[in-house]
């Protein structure tokens, strides 16, 4: 669709590093002036959207921020989810601690407790962990201990094993001085009860899991996942085999579900409408998902249904087109109260931009972990200088893909609209101003879920 040549046959690798950056249609003449610094884009741009000019295009990040408000900052509903079901979700009300942490004094090593200075009388049975309340030790006595076992009333330090040792007439003598109190945790030590130990909007990750266990939860109060319906239009797709005769594979129904589910969505179904109006307009009023996520037909083709469908049900276009390439006919709207729709272009990497522009500040909002909203950035910003220089769009942001190394930002080849190539391989998309950007330059990044790792494990 490009009609732009293929890149260099002879560097046939999987990725090349180069400084290519093109748009997709050719609008960018390479002549086009880099910036040497990045202009602040205005709110909205001022260019033609080339589909017709129907309406207003949104710069990048007003339509972040925009998509970012579009819900009340409240978020999602509250749901008590036992421990095992809520890695990932985010904490809706502060984390309080149910109990002192230790809940009681405990031995910090294996050895024995001591009451005053030694040598002690060592007692015949000891203390183990999760056993009954010990006797009160008296003065110059000993019982031997367990690491986690209660400290009995009036000890006053435990002696570590190793630094201890039992003479010939059965006492306890210590091999190194013995300061009071040592080796003993003291109950509330880490917390006492009531005590925050995390803030609402808090990721629920396997140690806040750990955490809550021990601060005695059994569920904890969390934002209930926005269901998500994924809508894939176009009759010129397949769903296995190679392509043939002009019908292609789909590559954003199998994308996309576990991408939505990252960004902190339920994904409830799936559904393929082929280019079919009426299926469009039935399959909108009738789910009940928080988020539809359409793909295709956003553009003003003869097949394009997104916009009259819209129209047809009244929806309130909050965003409806993007400054950005790719990806710039993206739509954000409101079907009714709580009920949003992202249009998606049909362009896989252009569907790519517009779920990282609408669709992941959106769901942050419903997932109750937007706080870090402000002027129109989801997140906190991170930045990365980039290793090349890179082509700009002379009006729009560009998105694009590149790979993190030595904290360096490397533009990747194969960064077309219609191409995964390049984000398949990357760790983030850089964000290139309007104009263009220069070797060096401090780019802001967004992450992708699987740059940190690659375990899998933010695909929960
Ligand atoms: N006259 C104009 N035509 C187009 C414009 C424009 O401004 N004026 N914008 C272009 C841009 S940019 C994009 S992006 C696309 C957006 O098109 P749609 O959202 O309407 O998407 P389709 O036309 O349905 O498909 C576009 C392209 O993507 C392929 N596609 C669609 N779905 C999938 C999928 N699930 N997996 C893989 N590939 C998919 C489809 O076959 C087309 O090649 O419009 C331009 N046109
Ligand atoms: O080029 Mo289209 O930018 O949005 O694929």
């Amino acid at each position: 669709m490009s009609g732009h040549p293929a890149p260099d046959a002879e560097l046939d690798e999987a990725l090349a590093l180069v400084n290519d950056c093109r748009d997709s249609h050719g609008a960018v003449p390479r002549s086009a002036p880099p910036a040497a610094s990045a202009p602040t884009p205005a709110p909205q741009a001022a260019h033609p959207t080339g589909d017709g000019g129907h309406h207003d295009v949104t710069s990048w990040p007003a339509a972040r921020a925009r998509a970012a408000r579009a819900v009340p900052r409240t978020g999602g509903e509250t749901v008590a989810v036992p421990l095992d079901q809520a890695l990932g979700l985010t904490l809706a009300a502060p984390l309080t601690a149910l109990t002192d942490l230790p809940p009681f004094d405990t031995s910090a090593m294996d050895g024995w407790a001591v009451a005053g200075p030694g040598p002690w009388a060592v007692r015949a049975e000891g203390v183990l962990a999760g056993h009954g309340l010990p006797e009160p030790l008296g003065d110059g006595e000993a019982v031997g201990i367990a690491t986690g076992a209660r400290i009995p009333r009036d000890a006053t330090a435990v002696l570590r094993s190793e630094h201890g040792r039992i003479d010939d007439k059965g006492r306890l003598l210590a091999l190194r001085e013995v300061v009071p109190g040592q080796d003993i945790r003291p109950r509330g030590q880490e917390c006492r009860s009531g005590d925050q130990l995390l803030p609402a909007g808090s990721l629920v990750t396997p140690a806040a899991l750990g955490l809550a266990a021990a601060a005695g939860y059994d569920t904890v109060s969390a934002v209930r996942r926005p269901r998500a319906e994924v809508l894939v239009l176009g009759d010129e797709l397949l769903t296995e085999g190679l392509p043939r005769e002009g019908l292609i594979r789909d590559a954003l129904g199998p994308m996309l579900p576990p991408w939505l589910r990252a960004l902190g969505a339920e994904v409830t179904s799936v559904r393929r409408l082929g280019d079919d109006a009426k299926a469009l307009h039935e399959a909108l009023t009738t789910s009940t998902a928080d988020l539809i996520v359409t793909t295709g037909g956003t553009a003003s083709g003869p097949v394009d249904h997104v916009h009259p469908t819209l129209h047809r049900l009244g929806a309130e276009l909050l965003v409806d087109g993007v400054a950005v390439r790719p990806g710039h006919p993206m739509l954000l709207a409101r079907l009714s109260p709580g009920r949003y729709l992202v249009g998606l272009p049909g362009n896989p990497l252009a569907a790519v931009s517009g779920l990282l522009t609408l669709a992941e500040p959106l769901l942050r909002t419903l997932i109750g972990r937007a706080a870090g909203v402000g002027g129109g950035a989801t997140e906190p910003a991170y930045t990365a200088p980039v290793r090349d220089d890179v082509q700009g769009h002379p009006y729009d942001t560009r998105l694009v893909p590149v790979t993190l190394r030595a904290e360096r930002a490397v533009p990747l080849r194969f960064n077309g609209p219609a191409m995964l190539r390049g984000i398949a391989a990357a760790d983030g998309l850089a964000v290139v101003p309007p104009g263009g950007a220069r070797k060096g330059q401090e780019l802001e990044i967004i992450d992708l879920p699987w740059a940190h790792g690659g375990s899998g494990e933010c695909f929960t």
